[in-house]
């Protein structure tokens, strides 16, 4: 259950920079940069797209702003506190839950594995499990291996896995990417309904416009690379569910298809 207000959490990025490997840093020449001059600031509680296209540069952002990887140059703030590294606040989903699940482990103790290392005692990591099931829409397989499970349930557990720490910001790259069409749609709906009930502050990586306008609040919409910035800054003021038959969305979708067409 998250403790901070909405609105604690703002994520500050002040001209940041990353070049990898040789280059970084040269004297005499300018580096080649993957990400350059990206200024940005997320609230707390906000749910946030980064939409570009393919190679971008939006993976390499949510590194930086999880802490996974250093920036080269610029500054990432959460609230008055530099990210350097990650931090318990801030928890990343990625697009293959195979990856990131233990295979030996049930769905349950999947879900537990970050309470047990925490040492919380065994009852409160039941009732936390059961919370984060249940809302996943899990309950009734919590005994079952991840092999037993479809790519959509294992993206679920992985969820609820991520949740069951209550960082306050959760970072998801691409996490339905590897879905079908139809369970995808069923997730994205999901999340929308998790987040609004968890106030979560939700950094989500796409590069599908049409996910980008059923899903964010606020699309930002990264150049292709190299030296990517966010170019522009979509205001989606439109209530949830939404739905791809909604005049409203399909305006919006013919606004950004229309930005990547120039
Ligand atoms: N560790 C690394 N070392 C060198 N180059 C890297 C490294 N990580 C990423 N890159 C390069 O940075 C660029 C951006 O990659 P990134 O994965 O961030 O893009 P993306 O927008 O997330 O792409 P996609 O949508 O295809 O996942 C690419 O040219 C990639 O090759």
């Amino acid at each position: 259950m998250t403790t901070q207000p909405a609105g604690a959490h703002a994520i500050r990025i002040e001209n940041l920079r990353k070049s990898f490997g040789a280059g970084a840093g040269a004297v005499s020449r300018e580096p080649h940069y993957i990400i350059k001059d990206v200024n940005l600031t997320i609230k707390g509680g906000e749910f946030f797209i980064l939409l570009g296209p393919s190679g971008c540069g939006k993976s390499t952002l949510l590194n930086m702003i999880a802490g996974f990887i250093g920036k080269t140059e610029g500054r990432i703030a959460l609230g008055e506190q530099e990210i350097e590294r990650p931090g318990r606040e801030r928890a990343m989903v990625f697009q293959q839950a195979d990856a990131s699940l233990f295979p030996w482990l049930t769905v349950r103790e999947n879900v537990e594995f970050g309470l047990r290392m925490k040492k919380v005692a065994k009852a409160e990591r039941r009732a936390i499990s059961d919370r984060y099931i249940a809302l996943v829409g899990l309950a009734g397989h919590e005994n079952k291996f991840p092999k037993e499970l479809s790519g959509g349930m294992k993206q679920r557990v992985q969820l609820a896995r991520v949740l069951a720490n209550d960082p306050a910001i959760l970072l998801m790259d691409e996490p339905f990417g590897a879905l079908d069409a139809m369970t995808r749609r069923t997730m994205q709906k999901e999340l929308i309904r998790i987040w609004r009930e968890t106030k979560k502050t939700v950094i989500f990586v796409t590069h599908d416009i049409q996910e980008a306008i059923l899903l964010g609040q606020r699309i930002g919409i990264m150049s292709v690379g190299p030296s990517s910035r966010i170019t522009d800054l979509y205001d989606i003021p439109l209530a949830y569910p939404r739905d791809l038959s909604d005049p409203n969305v399909l305006d919006l979708l013919g606004t950004i298809e229309s930005h990547f067409d120039e």
